[in-house]
């Protein structure tokens, strides 16, 4: 079949590859001539791990091309699927407007029937709002119609999560269409949840919602082992054993960001407000979110005495590891609270850039933890789980460090040396 992905962001340009890989014809769309170029030559611009070989891959097999040509694009195209992004607006709702745009010209420029795929989170409600901008935008009434359909891969691993889904939802009145879509994602073993739009818009909320919240509970009561003297990490293992708890989306830490949990957090509690509901659970994970930095300073803190004039090396930028995206990564809570302390900031990541121009970004750990105070490990990137830190105790001023993910060992640290806090 040929498929259109509008935005070619993470979720757009894995999805294209995705359908490649089923054997399906890929045309990527874009309003950034400059990702577009990148694209077009065989060169990722972000970081995903095993998405570059298949970029090359399927470039030079000519299963997918890429253009800024929407016209064309919408006219030769039956299937499209739009995955742009859907930001937070000011008042916590998430931001419609790359949706209405893409909407509207596909409104515009259609000539036949065609299949409209919702593939960015969008909250209840969407397909229906998408129905009505396309048929504002068609002269003449041509049909169509529009599917629900959320993306659940995670960056760092998305290639993966994308080929090897736990389920795919497809949420559509239209039977015309789901079995398009079926017969779309027919290699794929994994179950399909068929349902209306609304249940399936509501579904990818729920989903990011539930594991914010599983973060945000061992995160509370991480606090609460800190005072009981319990390493909170024992805590996970032993209750995630529990297969209806289940070990994953319970590592503490310094809290969840990235471009979804925290956005998605704030649109699910905006849609509960609007029909008059509280999410009173969800609210509290969103508050836990918010001071779990705010604890960690405290720890820093406590230990350094004031913070002025004081030298702290920081180890991780991205919002996790396997990924250079930095979007309301929590370390960049931790450096602001550093700077407003009067802190000196330097930073290493192995992907990702800071911008900023208050903190100095080092190539290497070793330059980055030369004359510290303390060092304080943001993100979980196994580089600073395999470094040398038996070496690396000379460069630093005082050997201290601050595991804001749990990484290291405590024993094993002490026994080299080290003064050594964790969640
Ligand atoms: N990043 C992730 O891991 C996941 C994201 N999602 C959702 O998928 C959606 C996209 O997310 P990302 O890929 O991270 O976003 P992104 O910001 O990386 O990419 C969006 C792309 O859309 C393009 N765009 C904007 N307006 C356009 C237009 N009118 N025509 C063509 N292209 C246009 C932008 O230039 C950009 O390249 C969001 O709704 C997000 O919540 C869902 C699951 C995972
Ligand atoms: O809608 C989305 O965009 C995606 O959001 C998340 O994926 P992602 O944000 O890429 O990364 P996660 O692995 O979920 O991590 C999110 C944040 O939670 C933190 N986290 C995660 C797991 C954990 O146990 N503890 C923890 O602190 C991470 O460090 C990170 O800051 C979901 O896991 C995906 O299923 C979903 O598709």
């Amino acid at each position: 079949m040929n498929i259109l992905i509008v935005g070619t962001g993470y979720v757009g340009t894995t999805t294209g590859l995705v359908f490649c890989e089923m054997g399906h014809q890929v045309t990527g769309l874009d309003i950034d001539e400059q990702k577009l170029k990148s694209l077009q030559s065989g060169k990722l611009y972000f970081y995903e791990p095993g998405l570059d070989e298949l970029l090359s891959k399927h470039l030079q097999e000519r299963n997918i091309t890429f253009t800024s040509d929407i016209e064309n694009a919408i006219k030769e195209n039956d299937i499209i699927f739009i995955c742009v992004g859907t930001p937070q607006g000011e008042d916590g709702s998430a931001d419609l407007k790359y949706v209405k745009t893409v909407t509207e010209s596909i409104g515009k420029y259609m000539d036949k029937y065609k299949v409209i795929v919702n593939k960015s989170t969008v909250p209840v409600g969407t397909a229906e709002l998408v129905t009505n901008w396309i048929k504002e935008k068609q002269e003449t009434f041509i049909p169509f119609d529009v599917v629900s359909n959320p993306e659940f891969l995670r960056e760092g691993s998305a290639l993966h999560d994308a080929l090897n889904p736990d389920r795919i939802v497809i949420g559509s009145v239209s039977k015309k269409a789901r079995n398009i879509m079926k017969e779309l994602y027919k290699n794929f073993h994994c179950p399909i949840v068929e349902t209306d739009s609304k249940s399936s818009e509501l579904i990818k909320y729920a989903a990011n919602a539930f594991l914010a919240l599983k973060i945000s509970y061992i995160n509370e009561l991480a606090r609460l082992c800190k005072t009981l003297d319990i390493h909170i990490d024992g805590i996970s293992e032993g209750i995630g054993y529990d297969k209806r708890i289940g070990h994953s989306f319970l590592k503490a830490g310094i809290g969840f960001g990235g471009s979804c949990f925290p956005k998605d957090v704030s649109a699910l509690l905006y849609t509960a407000k609007k029909s008059n509901h509280r999410l009173t659970i969800l609210e509290a994970a969103k508050e836990v979110n918010e001071t779990q930095p705010i604890h960690f300073i405290q720890m820093v803190k406590s230990r350094l005495g004031e913070l002025k004039g004081k030298s702290i090396a920081i180890l991780g930028i991205s919002f996790k590891a396997n990924t250079d995206d930095t979007r309301e990564s929590p370390a960049f809570r931790i450096i602001d609270g550093l700077l407003a302390e009067q802190a000196y900031v330097t930073c290493y990541d192995p992907k990702a850039k800071i911008g900023n121009q208050k903190v100095i970004q080092q190539n290497n750990i070793e330059d980055t933890l030369r004359n510290c105070d303390a060092v304080i490990i943001c993100t979980e990137w196994e580089e600073f789980q395999l470094t040398e830190w038996e070496k690396h105790k000379s460069l630093m001023k005082s050997s201290v460090i601050f595991d804001g993910r749990n990484i290291l060992e405590k024993s094993k640290m002490n026994e080299i040396g080290y003064e050594y806090y964790n969640i």
